[in-house]
């Protein structure tokens, strides 16, 4: 492993069943980088999301992630490993019979918080971070969809994360609130946290530019270290 990596994979394999999503995967990223995915639908971004937050198992090399080797990991361990990792994804996934204040403390709780003035506290933070401190009583369904990802947001800051994942968060949104969303991960990666973001939208993807990784033909390249230029829109084409 590199060091100083704080996500490091070197020779894996990931498969979804039987079928090899991608091979050989050799990744690198540095604590407070900022890296996107892309690739083609069914090209395997997700499966590496999955992969890096241990809900996928990786075959052969070696996987390091956050300190964690995903390769030996025992089951007891993930719930540490997912301490690490904040994820959001594109369809925001909240708990809908509950309100967003219950949806924070329901992730605090089951990660091993005990203080009521401590929960109130981190919910009050978060939520301020996103600009969302007045909604804490809304339920899900009186949000509009920006509104609901600010809180996956927030609920994926909820236990300091080092690293988020982000699988499309702003598939579902539309260009202006993509934007304002885009704003607020450019934020908490300024603060200091890695950020992996699979994505479509080439319009965000020139805008907030950083480096970006391809997901094609079962493999994942680094296009920076191409000999021929790889173009980008068509890649991110639906
Ligand atoms: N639960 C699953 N069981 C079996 N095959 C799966 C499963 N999830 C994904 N796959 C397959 O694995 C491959 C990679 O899918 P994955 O979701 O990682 O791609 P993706 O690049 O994230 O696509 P999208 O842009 O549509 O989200 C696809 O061929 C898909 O059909």
């Amino acid at each position: 492993m590199d060091q100083t990596s704080i996500i490091s994979l070197k020779g894996v394999d990931i498969f979804q069943q039987d079928h090899l999503v991608l091979g050989n995967v050799n990744l690198e990223i540095q604590p407070g980088e900022w890296v996107y995915l892309i690739g083609k639908v069914g090209s395997g971004k997700s499966s590496l999301i999955k992969a890096l937050n241990a809900e996928l198992e990786l075959y052969g090399g070696e996987a390091w992630v956050a300190g964690y080797n995903l390769r030996k990991i025992k089951q007891k361990e993930v719930p540490f490993l997912r301490r690490k990792l904040g994820v959001v994804f594109q369809d925001f996934r909240l708990l809908t019979d509950r309100n967003v204040h219950d949806n924070l403390s329901f992730v605090l709780k089951a990660t091993g918080w005990k203080q009521g003035v401590a929960i109130e506290d981190r919910i009050f933070q978060v939520m301020e971070k996103v600009g969302m401190a007045h909604k804490l009583r809304s339920m899900p369904h009186e949000l509009s969809g920006g509104e609901q990802q600010r809180v996956v947001i927030a609920r994926a800051l909820l236990n300091n994360p080092e690293i988020i994942l982000a699988d499309e968060p702003t598939g579902n949104l539309d260009p202006e609130t993509s934007e304002e969303l885009m704003q607020i991960f450019k934020e908490i990666n300024e603060q200091g946290k890695t950020i992996l973001m699979a994505t479509h939208d080439y319009i965000l993807l020139n805008k907030f530019a950083s480096r970006t990784l391809v997901c094609a033909d079962q493999k994942l390249t680094d296009p920076s270290k191409a000999t021929e230029e790889v173009d980008f829109a068509e890649l991110l084409e639906e």
